[in-house]
């Protein structure tokens, strides 16, 4: 008999695949207390009373654009903790812990992808640091917020966190869509990068409804995993290639579409990105006129987002690792601490009137 070659047609392109441990192991290695438990839950229900015009606080999530060096970003949240403290009768603040970012076509991907930021992207270790970082921002006093990127990686660490966004890049992806009706916490659709909405007021439909889709479950299996939906998604202008949309007529407008969809007329402006051109500087008068539109009555504006890090700007990455500037960002140029606190005292100072 003639025997045949095996021919591979499967893992042409694949160089390895490294296990993982299952949500359910790591929950159990670095487990959360029931304090941390009962901060989230009562952020995710400050921010929920937010989005539906409950509470009159601007909801305002600050901070580095990604944590790539915990110790800054420590320091970070011990300082941010203050200013919060500082301005909660009027300002809700939550602060960004991202660590997974979208890349527009390579780079460094987040902690969680690349923990050492040396190219070996030990998955593993990165998702038990990003646990055990969102344990102590918690535990310092700060929500967190990050984007959720990886339909896997929630799993592993979105009991930790208090508010999610779905990036621009994949707002208009169905597994995304998917993974956030099953999200517990509620969560922001951006605006596409060509600026249009249309992505993400189909994404917070498609997020509210019931969804079945292939997830894993805690104990590592691959599942069909079915949704309830989510009822706390909201849209978030970042801007797009034809330059801001966070006028106020535009908001208006976009308000008007998704009250017409039947979807809360719910929005936050984000101070960063295609709204800033990346010029964080910019993002103090846009911040500003996020509240000028709540003074001038629009109900549909209900937050912000700004960049900041310790220190104003971006160093190019990758560099040698012991070259790096201390509390400078890696990806996107941040906000400087000082400039962040002055921004926002001078917002809370600007919301008096509609506290009175
Ligand atoms: O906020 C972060 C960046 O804008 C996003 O991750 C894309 O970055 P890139 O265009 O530098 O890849
Ligand atoms: C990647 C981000 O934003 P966008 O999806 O708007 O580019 C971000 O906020 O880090």
């Amino acid at each position: 008999m003639q025997v045949l070659p095996v021919i591979t047609t499967t893992d042409i392109n694949i160089e390895s695949f490294r296990e993982l441990p299952s949500p359910e192991e790591l929950l159990t290695s670095i487990p959360k207390t029931d304090a941390q438990a009962d901060f989230v839950t009562k952020a995710r229900n400050n921010i929920h009373r937010i989005i539906f015009g409950d509470d009159p606080r601007l909801l305002v999530v600050v901070g580095p654009c990604s944590i790539h060096d915990l110790e800054a970003g420590r320091e970070y949240a011990r300082r941010l903790v203050k200013l919060a403290e500082e301005l909660k009768d009027r300002i809700y603040i939550v602060m960004r812990v991202y660590f997974e970012k979208p890349r527009t076509t390579v780079g460094w991907k987040g902690l969680i992808m690349d923990p050492q930021l040396n190219g070996e992207c030990d998955i593993p270790e990165g998702l038990k640091i990003a646990r055990c970082f969102l344990r102590e921002v918690i535990d310092i006093g700060l929500p967190t917020a990050t984007e959720l990127l990886d339909p896997i990686t929630p799993q592993y660490i979105a009991d930790l966190i208090c508010w999610t966004a779905i990036g621009a890049r994949t707002t208009e992806s169905q597994t995304h869509r998917q993974m956030a009706s099953g999200l517990s916490m509620p969560l922001g659709f951006k605006n596409s990068t060509d600026g249009s909405i249309e992505a993400a007021i189909n994404a917070i439909k498609a997020a509210s409804q019931q969804q079945t889709f292939l997830g894993i479950a805690d104990n590592g299996r691959a599942s069909a995993v079915t949704t309830k939906g989510n009822p706390n998604c909201h849209l978030v202008l970042r801007g797009g290639k034809s330059g801001p949309n966070y006028s106020a007529d535009q908001v208006k407008d976009y308000a008007k579409q998704l009250k017409a969809k039947g979807l809360i007329p719910a929005i936050m402006v984000d101070c960063a990105h295609d709204n800033s051109g990346k010029d964080p500087a910019k993002s103090p008068a846009i911040l500003e006129e996020a509240v000028q539109q709540i003074l001038d009555g629009n109900t549909a504006m209900i937050g912000a987002m700004v960049e900041s890090n310790l220190q104003h700007g971006a160093q190019k990455f990758p560099q040698p690792l012991e070259e790096l500037t201390y509390g400078v960002s890696i990806t996107d140029p941040c906000l400087g601490w000082e400039d962040t606190e002055s921004c926002l005292r001078e917002a809370y100072a600007k919301l008096a009137p509609r506290f009175q």
